[in-house]
This record gives C-alpha cells, structure tokens and sequence, in this order.
C-alpha cells in the first residue's frame, strides 16, 4: 500500500482544480478530486490532465477524478471548496443557503469514509460554512478549520510589498476576525524585514491598504466579472494543507473555534494559530488596543448576523 499521505479535494471548480494542481506539484501526496456527477465528467478529465503534467513539471502524485466518495477513504486533509461563487453585485453572505445545504451533504459524505481525518473549509460564507461542517462532523475542533486568513494577509502582504517596492517574502501581516469587509487587518503586528510598518509607511497610505485588503475579494470578482478568485485562494489552502501534512507547526491564521479566546464563545473566527499534525495545535492571543478589541467585535457581529440564517 502507499505510504505517500492523501488529500482530498471537493469541488474541482477553479478553487478545487487549482489547489489540487498545487498540491501535486509540491509532492504533498495522492490526490483526490470530487465533484457531482456530471454527463461529460469533466471531473475525470482535469485529473488526468493534471496528471499528465507530472512528466513535464516532474513530480510524483496519483491524482484521480470521481464522484465516489468510496475513493476518498482514509485521506489525511480534506479540503472542501463545493457550492457556488458570488458574482459581481453579490455580498458572500447572499451564498449562505444554497452553500449551507452543500456542506451538509458533502461532510457526512467526508466523514462516513474519513473518520480520522482534517477538513479545511474554503465555502463562503467561509466562518459560518466552517461552523455548518463542525457540527454537521462531530469532529473536534482541532480538525475542523477555515481558510481567510492566509489569504486576507496575503493581499495585505502584497500592497504593502507593493507600496514600499520590496519583496514580498520580507512582508508579514495578521488579519484578525470574520472573513468579511469589517475584517481587520493588524497593522501593529505588520513588519517589513522586522521594521514596523508604522515607521515605513505613511498613516493615510496605510489606511488606504488596510481598506483595500478589507474588500479585496470584491475587487477580483468584479475584474473577473463572472466568479470570485482562485489562484491566491487555492495557494493559501495548500500552505495549511502542507502545514498539517508535514507537521510544521506554522504559525498561520485559521479560523478556528473560539470557546473563550478573544472574549468569543461558540463561534468560528480567524486568529492566529499554530497548525501541525493534529490540525489548529494551539490559538495565539494578542495584546489588542480599544481600537481593535472594537473593530473586532464589529466582525463578530457580522459572522454572528449569517450564523443566524443557518438551520
Ligand atoms: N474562504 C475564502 O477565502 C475563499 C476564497 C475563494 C473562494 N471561496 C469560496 O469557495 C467556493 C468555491 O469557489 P470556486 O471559485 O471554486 O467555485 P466554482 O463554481 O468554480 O467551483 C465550485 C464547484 O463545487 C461543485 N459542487 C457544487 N455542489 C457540490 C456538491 N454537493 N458536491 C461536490 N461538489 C459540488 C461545483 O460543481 C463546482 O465544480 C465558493 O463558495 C467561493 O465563494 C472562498
Ligand atoms: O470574494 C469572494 O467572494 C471569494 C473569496 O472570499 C475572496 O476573498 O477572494
């Protein structure tokens, strides 16, 4: 039997096509990708595609396409991004019904043939979808955890690299909070090569940034006019794919179950966590100011305002 680790991926949409496509190319393991089934199985044939790429970009992952959750047996990460993508006009929020119901069918799918294993959520509205499938699993909280975060800071990453004309690799960044246009970005926590972003950049440039980040989903769906982003997406999920699978113990924002930390019971909300073997090892808690400690609950208002759709 293989000893390579298994992910698998449902929804092989242009979030779960990429993130697959990424993950074999980085050698995490054998790949599975699922989606519903379809006449032309276009499911299949991405996989195979991909696949056949192995030879050229020479990596070594078996990487097949199904329907049949039976093939998704004992995966170590199970990354779901299943359900639909808002359009240019639409908040996230307005996905919460038609995603919840996808959620629910996928997870006891997910956990009937992977009992053991770690989801990691992409499906907006992505803190109330990551709460749906936690309950709908059963599973601790541990393993259960939600993808903003990494990409939220990697926007904030890019402007600031952008703004200062230095490499993005000496760019850090923390966004705190729900995956929503009230997200906050802690510019506090923010370094260039370890000097404060305070002393670099202006008050008035840093703001703009931190606005920008906030609604930087908006802005690729309306460049892209007809879905939402993929490629920055699917890279964020594999960092954490790769954290767990490779027991790292990176220290990533998640979002992850709050019983207490923050000053938040009951409910999933990006912070910063260490992520290892057993999924979210530990949530770091921040010094935060008034300011913040606001800006956050303003957040949580917003992640609790859908929670409340949910059935
Ligand atoms: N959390 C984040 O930061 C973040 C980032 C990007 C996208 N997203 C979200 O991820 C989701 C996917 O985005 P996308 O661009 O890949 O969309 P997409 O439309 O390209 O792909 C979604 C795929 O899910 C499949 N699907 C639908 N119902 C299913 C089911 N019951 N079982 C299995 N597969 C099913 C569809 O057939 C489709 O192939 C959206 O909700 C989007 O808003 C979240
Ligand atoms: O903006 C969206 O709808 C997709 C995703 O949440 C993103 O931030 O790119």
């Amino acid at each position: 039997m293989s000893k390579r680790k298994k992910i698998t991926v449902v929804g092989a949409g242009f979030t779960g096509a990429t993130a697959a496509f990424l993950a074999a190319q980085k050698e995490l393991g054998d790949i599975v990708l699922v989606d519903i089934p379809q006449a032309e199985n276009p499911t299949k044939g991405k996989a195979l595609d991909m696949a056949e790429a192995g030879p050229v970009l020479g990596f070594d992952a078996n990487i097949i396409g199904t329907s049949d959750y039976a093939e998704t047996a004992d995966s170590d990460v199970v990354i779901i991004t299943a359900g639909i993508a808002r359009k240019p006009g639409m908040s996230r929020d307005d996905l919460v019904q038609t995603n919840q119901k996808v959620m629910k069918s996928v997870t006891k799918e997910v956990v009937k043939y992977s009992p053991n294993t770690t989801i990691i959520v992409l499906t907006n509205p992505v803190d109330a979808m990551t709460y749906t499938v936690y309950k709908e699993s059963g599973f601790p909280k541990e393993r259960v955890i939600g993808q903003s975060g990494v990409l939220d800071t990697a926007r904030f990453r890019t402007f600031v690299a952008q703004e200062l004309n230095l490499s993005v690799k000496d760019v850090t960044g923390f966004v705190l909070g729900g995956h929503g246009d009230d997200m906050v970005p802690l510019v506090r926590y923010s370094y260039a090569g370890g000097i404060p972003l305070e002393k670099l950049i202006p008050q008035d440039r840093l703001e703009a940034i931190v606005a920008r980040t906030r609604t930087g989903g908006g802005e690729i769906v309306n460049l892209l006019g007809n879905g939402s982003a993929y490629y920055a997406p699917a890279a964020s999920l594999v960092e954490m794919a790769e954290a767990i699978l490779k027991d790292q113990r990176r220290v990533l924002p998640s979002i992850a179950y709050l019983e207490g930390e923050y000053g938040f019971e009951g409910i999933y909300l990006g912070v910063p966590t260490v992520l290892g073997a057993n999924g979210i090892e530990q949530i770091i808690e921040l010094d935060l100011t008034e300011g913040e400690k606001a800006a956050l609950s303003k957040s949580v208002e917003s992640v609790k305002a859908v929670m409340q759709v949910l059935q």
